[in-house]
């Protein structure tokens, strides 16, 4: 277990992360979600010990052993895969014999046992992540540190890291994993919102999405007239919330009736919908954290 006590980190004059008081290590995937910015390497970076809180302090338990993966590649571009592992494995004190069987194992579990000899540097984005993980994880840590794994990785490849980080938390190593991604809270069994560098909340995903505290309603195909409905919508007291997503316009509401009757009359007046009443996705969740925090139009 790892327990942060009212941690501050600074860099010179800007506060990274403010007053921080929480409990890490649970078994299972913890994930972080915040915007850029919000502090998520700072923590990660904190948790690995590779900075120190400017105030507060981070207590840890005695003898844990750490993975860590960082967000920018780490590995030795001019040396082969294989190569790679086993230098991480000397590094970890696996001797000769250890060393290959854990290595025959994780080509394998990670599908890189092709490409043992290919250059790290060659690899496509996915299976960098992949060797980077399995380089992590050589020594079986009791926790595992990956920040953005899937940053910049294609959707197919990001199903595959997340399928290893799933089998890491499945054989008994917490993970604790920084994503810019919302949809990817579903793989978390808990999820630690950042925002400018305080904890909003820190749930089980089940858990944001029923609290979250308005009904949706999403008006499909609102092309030619979002711009004027947005403007109209955001004046109305009953809206909590009104934002494009792609081609369709989405409204959040308290009082879903009065709003979904309005939508319904100006789709058929305007020829667009249909208009359809919907559970929040991951972007909505989020979103309303941000805004309650005084914050609407931030970026994920
Ligand atoms: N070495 C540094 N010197 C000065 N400011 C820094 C430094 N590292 C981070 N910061 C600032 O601290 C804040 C938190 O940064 P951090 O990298 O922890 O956020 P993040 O959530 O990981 O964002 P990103 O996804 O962009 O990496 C940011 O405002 C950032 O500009």
């Amino acid at each position: 277990m790892i327990r942060f006590q009212e941690v501050t980190r600074r860099y010179g004059e800007k506060t990274a992360l403010k007053d921080i008081g929480l409990t890490l290590g649970e078994a299972g995937i913890h994930g972080l979600i915040g915007p850029d910015g919000a502090g998520k390497t700072t923590l990660i970076k904190l948790v690995a010990g590779l900075i120190h809180p400017t105030e507060g302090k981070i207590l840890r338990e005695k003898k844990l052993r750490l993975g860590y993966v960082p967000e920018t590649f780490a590995m030795y571009e001019e040396m082969g895969v294989a190569e790679n592992l086993h230098f991480y494995g000397q590094l970890n004190g696996l001797d000769r014999e250890r060393r290959q069987k854990r290595i025959d194992e994780l080509l394998c579990w990670t599908d890189l046992d092709r490409f043992a000899d290919r250059r790290a540097g060659s690899l496509s984005g996915g299976m960098k992540q992949k060797l980077a993980i399995a380089a992590a994880v050589m020594h079986r840590p009791d926790l595992l540190l990956l920040d953005e794994p899937t940053n910049g990785v294609d959707p197919l490849s990001r199903r595959e890291v997340w399928r290893l980080i799933q089998t890491v938390a499945r054989e008994g190593t917490r993970v604790l994993v920084s994503t810019q991604y919302l949809d990817e809270a579903r793989h978390c069994d808990r999820v630690l919102l950042l925002h400018r560098g305080r904890v909003l909340a820190d749930e089980k995903p089940q858990e944001y999405r029923q609290s979250f505290p308005y009904r949706v309603w999403i008006v499909r195909d609102a092309g030619g007239v979002r711009g004027k409905w947005l403007s109209q919508l955001r004046q109305e007291s009953s809206v909590a919330e009104a934002y494009s997503r792609g081609t369709d316009l989405v409204v959040w509401s308290r009082e879903a009736e009065t709003v979904g009757r309005m939508l319904e009359r100006w789709a058929q007046e305007e020829e667009a919908g249909p208009v359809e009443t919907g559970s929040p996705d991951w972007e909505d969740v989020f979103t309303r954290y941000l805004m309650e925090d005084g914050e609407g139009e931030e970026k994920w």
